[in-house]
């Protein structure tokens, strides 16, 4: 059956160390319902959309000047900062942030955001396709962190055996 046919269906993220990640409907796995989590991003960008949203924006303004990998990277962590700060004196927090008001929460996305938009405007500048790396970083770690071997384990993989 199609994908379109079966799109309620969750879908669980197929990745091995040969293929390319592809989505594929559970029917077609062995995995069970558990392994999906409920809460999933909406399918509004991809990452090549929002550089291309960022390049227009920054044309637009002729900032592209500024934008040197080196002032984009202390911006990113300018930000990272500024995330950070939020959760800065608030000890552990519970997954979901059911103790942060709706105010706090947005400032997180919000955040969350910029260090994003600033992150592939910095692979942009580079000249780096920030999916491809990541395709393949998945696909590293993987390799480096075997399910069965470090299942439950916390342990960076160079202290396993
Ligand atoms: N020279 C700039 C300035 C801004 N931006 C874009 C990318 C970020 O998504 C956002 C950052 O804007 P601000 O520097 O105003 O930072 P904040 O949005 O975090 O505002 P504030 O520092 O007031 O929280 O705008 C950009 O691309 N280049």
């Amino acid at each position: 059956m199609s994908d379109t046919h079966n799109s309620s269906i969750p879908k669980k993220i197929k990745l091995d160390a040969t293929s390319p990640p592809v989505l594929e409907n559970e029917h077609n796995s062995n995995a069970s319902n558990n392994d999906v989590d409920e809460f999933k991003f909406s399918n509004e960008l991809s990452l090549e959309t929002i550089r291309q949203i960022q390049q227009e924006f920054c044309k637009e303004r002729n900032w592209d000047q500024y934008h040197s990998p080196r002032n984009i990277l202390l911006a990113l962590i300018g930000e990272v900062g500024e995330l950070s700060e939020i959760f800065q004196w608030k000890g552990e927090v519970k997954e979901g942030l059911p103790d942060f008001s709706k105010k706090e929460k947005d400032h997180v996305g919000q955040e969350m955001s910029d260090v994003l938009i600033y992150l592939i405007r910095m692979a942009d500048r580079c000249k780096i396709d920030l999916s491809t790396a990541v395709t393949d970083k998945i696909r590293q770690n993987k390799l480096k962190y075997p399910a069965d071997k470090v299942f439950g384990k916390s342990q960076k993989y160079t202290e396993y055996d």
